[in-house]
């Protein structure tokens, strides 16, 4: 039934008769749909009053055959109609499964209500299309491809009279029908919210045959709210390697404004505001949290990039003016380049460029990279190009930050343990992250705040290449590039004998040193790449004034720190603005250029600000600015007091550690 308020019973038997002896159907006493399908069964020759003995019923080896053929669908099915039929359990009702042609394939049933159904051939086997059983929800559902309530005398023949069924179709992500869900039960036992539950159903089938369909592909999980990812209700996207949309959920259809045909001939960036390579640089960033983009009618929705397991999220991709489509049918676009994912970071600086140079040499062979630089540099991201230019590139990156893990936990995170290894641990124990990047590449940041006594157990690691997890347990043989990256003077660190020295010897086969920004020649090429990858807009640009003030800038928190900056500037442009000048920075970092710039540029330089940045800058600070200011300075001094060893500074300001580190970053 597609009304909400069941029609009399008396009232749509006239109507059908009406229609058999070709008068007009009393208006409004009828759903359209229902008319349109009482005239479909008509012109199949129907009446409603016959048997349905003719109608088709499968062999045993038709039956099998056509089970064969539908595994996938019945395998996915099948738990959710266990599920759906706890629902309705007791009602005297059962659940359908049907196939493209109307054929039932599995069926699940009140004992009570199974006899019944038997009778008018509610059984696998049995066809159902309009033309064989005229109108009924499976065949309607088939006919008008939407889920409807066929309810008692709607149906065309007066013999399922009895029956009220709610039906809903599955269709796969390229829009392929594929087959019906459909609960049939008594009339008596009708419930409004049946079809509200089988529609519900339907999807979830979708969903887990989409996701099966496309395990091996990136994936974009996307709602207009940010908790709504994750749930029933969220639109899933599959995407090529170079961002084309390949398949889509229902939900992401309509969120997305797309249809069918729209799937493999539309990049993700005509219907998002941002480009695909932008986007998995900002998900690298910002993993764990969904992020916020813009439709192009402008209407925010919340996305999360998933990639298939074992290959890691997201690394900076050159940026290219455009996919070209053959690239999508033949060897991924992306698959090649990664080869010299090295080669997209290269802006132009001449040292980064030649540490990029010797990392090429080791990549593939078994030479541990020592990564030496300021925080924020790059060596992270530098890591991860590395290991996607060497032959590991499709097996797992697994990064670790030594400085930014509690001491007690970096063992067993590391090492993993055995079950019940100690207090609060899981019970089935855990692998360890060694464990996990075991064919991959290991990178461990911030090296030199590994505590002593992990420094002996890693230097085992590598000298006999197995792990023992945490409680005992057996060894087990790992096989791992590895990739060390610290801010402080190894070196030092190991000759003062606060760094174990045979480890320090063990780690930097190949010592790589990455430029500060300041010391980079690249600024403008990098600008220009870090806008693009940040805002997908190639019309953007800095003011030029702007620009040398940032090339005069000596940028403490490097790379992380100016991307940073451009992301906020980004954001406070104007829709239709394409000129990032100083009205579109924090106060703060108004403030530090000009007093940076204030030695060497004359009253002109302010001159030419904007008045309201210049209004800013006339005012004194606020009580939180001095306070972050004299904070920012104790910390830097004490970093540097202790030659950089994070662990000896956050004791000396009555911090932890991990508190030490955020607060750098800030
Ligand atoms: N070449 C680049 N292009 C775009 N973004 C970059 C580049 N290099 C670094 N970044 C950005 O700067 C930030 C810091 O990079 P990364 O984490 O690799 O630095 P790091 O040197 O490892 O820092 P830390 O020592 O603090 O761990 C990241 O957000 C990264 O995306």
């Amino acid at each position: 039934m597609a009304n909400l308020h069941p029609v009399p019973g008396p009232l749509l038997r006239e109507a059908r008769l009406r229609l058999l002896s070709g008068d007009d159907m009393p208006l409004g006493s009828v759903d359209e749909r229902v008319a349109r399908s009482w005239r479909r069964s008509l012109a199949a020759g129907l009446a409603p009053s016959q048997s349905g003995r003719h109608a088709e019923h499968l062999s045993g080896p038709e039956l099998r055959q056509s089970l064969a053929c539908n595994r996938d669908l019945i395998n996915h099915s099948q738990p959710v109609m266990e599920y759906l039929f706890e629902q309705v359990r007791h009602s005297h009702s059962m659940v359908v499964l049907a196939d493209r042609h109307g054929t039932l394939m599995h069926t699940l049933g009140d004992a009570d209500f199974l006899g019944k159904a038997e009778r008018v051939a509610l059984q696998a086997g049995a066809n159902w299309h309009e033309a064989q059983r005229g109108t009924n929800a499976i065949g309607t559902a088939l006919a008008e491809s939407c889920g409807i309530e066929i309810h008692g005398p709607e149906h065309y023949l007066e013999r399922n009279d009895f029956l009220t069924c709610a039906a809903s179709p599955i269709a796969s992500a390229s829009g392929e029908l594929l087959g019906i869900l459909d609960i049939s039960g008594d009339q008596r036992s009708h419930h409004p919210h049946t079809l509200g539950l089988v529609n519900t159903a339907a999807r979830m089938i979708e969903n887990r045959l989409f996701l099966t369909s496309c395990q091996h592909q990136t994936r974009l999980h996307l709602h207009p709210q940010a908790h709504g990812i994750g749930t029933l209700a969220e639109g899933i996207v599959a995407l090529s390697e170079d961002g084309w949309i390949m398949g889509a959920n229902r939900q992401a259809l309509k969120l997305l404004g797309l249809q069918r045909e729209d799937i493999g001939a539309t990049p993700l960036a005509r219907v998002l505001d941002t480009r695909f390579d932008a986007l998995v640089l900002r998900a690298h960033q910002q993993a764990q949290q969904p992020l916020c983009l813009h439709r192009r009618d402008g209407q925010p929705v919340f996305v999360q990039l998933h990639h298939p397991a074992g290959r890691p999220l997201g690394r900076p991709l050159s940026v290219r003016s455009g996919p070209a489509r053959t690239e999508v049918l033949g060897e991924p676009a992306v698959a090649r380049e990664a080869r010299d994912a090295l080669q997209q970071l290269d802006t132009g600086d001449s040292a980064w460029r030649a540490a990029a140079d010797k990392a090429r040499r080791v990549a593939g062979k078994p030479i541990p990279v020592l990564l030496l630089g300021e925080s924020g540099v790059g060596k992270e991201l530098f890591a991860r190009a590395l290991h996607d230019s060497s032959p590991r590139r499709h097996r797992p990156f697994v990064a670790i930050n030594c400085a930014a893990l509690p001491e007690n936990l970096i063992e067993a995170e590391l090492f993993g343990y055995s079950a019940g290894a100690f207090t609060g641990a899981r019970k089935e124990g855990r692998p360890g992250r060694l464990r996990e990047a075991d064919g991959g590449t290991l990178f461990l940041d911030e090296i030199g705040d590994m505590p002593l006594a992990l420094q002996t157990r890693l230097l085992r690691v590598l000298q006999e290449r197995q792990v023992s997890p945490l409680g005992g347990g057996e060894a087990v043989a790992v096989d791992f590039a590895l990739v060390c990256a610290t801010h402080q003077p190894l070196r030092e660190a190991a000759e003062a004998g606060r760094f174990r020295a045979d480890l320090y010897y063990r780690l930097n086969g190949l010592t790589l040193q990455l430029p500060p920004l300041r010391a980079r020649s690249d600024l403008a090429a990098l600008t220009e790449k870090l806008l693009l990858e940040l805002s997908g807009e190639p019309r953007l640009h800095l003011a030029p004034e702007l620009q040398a003030r940032f090339a005069a800038y000596d940028w403490p928190g490097n790379l992380r720190q100016y991307a940073s900056v451009l992301r906020t500037a980004i954001a406070m442009l104007d829709p239709d603005e394409h000129c990032i000048d100083w009205v579109h920075l924090g106060d703060d970092l108004r403030e530090l250029l000009q007093r940076d710039a204030a030695p060497s540029a004359g009253a002109g330089d302010s001159a030419a600000m904007p008045a309201a940045a210049t209004a800013t800058l006339g005012t004194p600070p606020s009580r939180e600015q001095k306070l972050a200011d004299i904070s920012r300075a104790a910390i830097q001094q004490a970093i540097q007091q202790h030659q950089g060893n994070l662990s000896a500074a956050a004791r000396q300001l009555g911090i932890s550690r991990q508190t030490l580190y955020r607060r750098m970053g800030q």
